[in-house]
């Protein structure tokens, strides 16, 4: 056991990101509007390369001019691979109004990139005088990405959150799927004439799960393609909420409400830890370290686990 305690995520809601492309002006209200926690901006790949500098002054014209409510504000700014990302940054620091609140790095592959951005975000901030610090977050979405995974959740105070990008994270894997997250048709287990179908995310995201935590980020999961699919959206959202995300991205306004309800702790889920938290009361009073909840074990560690549930209603519910 590490002496060093883990360090906390940011405390904010951070259930659905809404993703726009930034040449589609006509979509922003109708964003801000949405009971999205998080509204990101895209100048990344749903922008044309003939759009990329129009879209970008969409945007910096937008985040001043959209009353974009108490959500967090970011914008996805084009790889560094792309001659795009200094202009976005040196433009969107230097010209958009205050109420940009992050930046959203795509496709990074090692704490560098991490470093590159946040010199660049950090000179303009200190030339042109900006007072809000801008925060950064990441996406997991190559084969270098989730190699140095926990390097890059590592790399700058200014990190709150981390996602995984499944469609470049399959094409840079050589994966053979044109999916974008959820089940795989070729990816089961064959068990007396059954097929029994499995998870090829689940090892990425359990990677950036621990690399988070690790380092007091929030790991969020990605798009997941097919908004024609709320079941399949739902099972993929609730599994990256038992292994530790708190949200996950939506890329059609129908997956908003049911991430939202994915993500937030059920009243019979609050309820249960609550009753955890009073039965290990109970027993602490006694003189105990452990006691029987509903015919199983609890103990300490279950205090930590109750916790967990409580602190994230707590945080959405007020
Ligand atoms: C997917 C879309 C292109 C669909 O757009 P559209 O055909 O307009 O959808 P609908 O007609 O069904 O829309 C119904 C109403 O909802 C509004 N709408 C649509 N999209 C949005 C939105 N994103 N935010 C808010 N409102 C939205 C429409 O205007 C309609 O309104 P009304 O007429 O008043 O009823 C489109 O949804 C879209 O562009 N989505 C976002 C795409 C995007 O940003 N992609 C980037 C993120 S995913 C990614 O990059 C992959 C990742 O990096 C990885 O590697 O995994
Ligand atoms: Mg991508």
């Amino acid at each position: 056991m590490s002496f060093r305690l883990q360090p906390a995520a940011p405390a904010r809601p951070n259930r659905c990101q809404l993703f726009g492309p930034g040449s589609r002006v006509a979509l922003f209200e109708k964003m801000a509007a949405s009971d999205a926690d998080v509204i990101n901006l895209d100048l990344e790949d749903s922008v044309a390369p003939s759009d990329k500098d129009s879209a970008r002054q969409n945007v910096i014209q937008a985040i001043g001019d959209v009353d974009w409510g108490n959500k967090t504000l970011s914008v996805r700014i084009n790889g560094l691979d792309t001659p795009y990302w200094y202009r976005d940054v040196v433009d969107l620091l230097e010209q958009a109004d205050e109420r940009l609140d992050q930046i959203m790095i795509p496709k990074v592959g090692c704490a560098a990139d991490i470093y590159a951005v946040d010199a660049l975000v950090t000179a303009i901030e200190t030339a042109k005088g900006r007072s809000k610090k801008i925060s950064l977050e990441v996406i997991i979405e190559s084969a270098a990405g989730i190699a140095h995974v926990e390097e890059i959740a590592a790399a700058s105070p200014r990190l709150q959150a981390m996602s995984l990008g499944a469609a470049d994270f399959a094409a840079s894997m050589g994966m053979q799927t044109t999916g974008i997250g959820g089940t795989q048709e070729n990816y089961y287990m064959a068990h007396e004439g059954a097929k029994y179908w499995s998870d090829p995310w689940h090892w990425a995201q359990t990677a950036i799960v621990a690399a988070c935590r690790t380092h007091g980020v929030l790991p969020v999961d990605g798009p997941f393609g097919d908004f024609s699919d709320d079941e399949g959206f739902i099972a993929q959202a609730k599994r990256s909420a038992t292994l530790g995300m708190v949200g996950k991205w939506a890329i059609h306004p129908k997956q908003i409400a049911l991430a939202n309800e994915v993500f937030t702790p059920s009243k019979e889920q609050v309820q249960e830890a609550r009753e955890i938290l009073a039965a290990m009361e109970q027993a602490k009073a006694n003189g105990e370290g452990a006691t029987v909840y509903k015919g199983r074990l609890v103990d300490i560690a279950s205090i930590k686990q109750a916790e967990v549930i409580v602190r994230q209603s707590e945080m959405i519910n007020g």
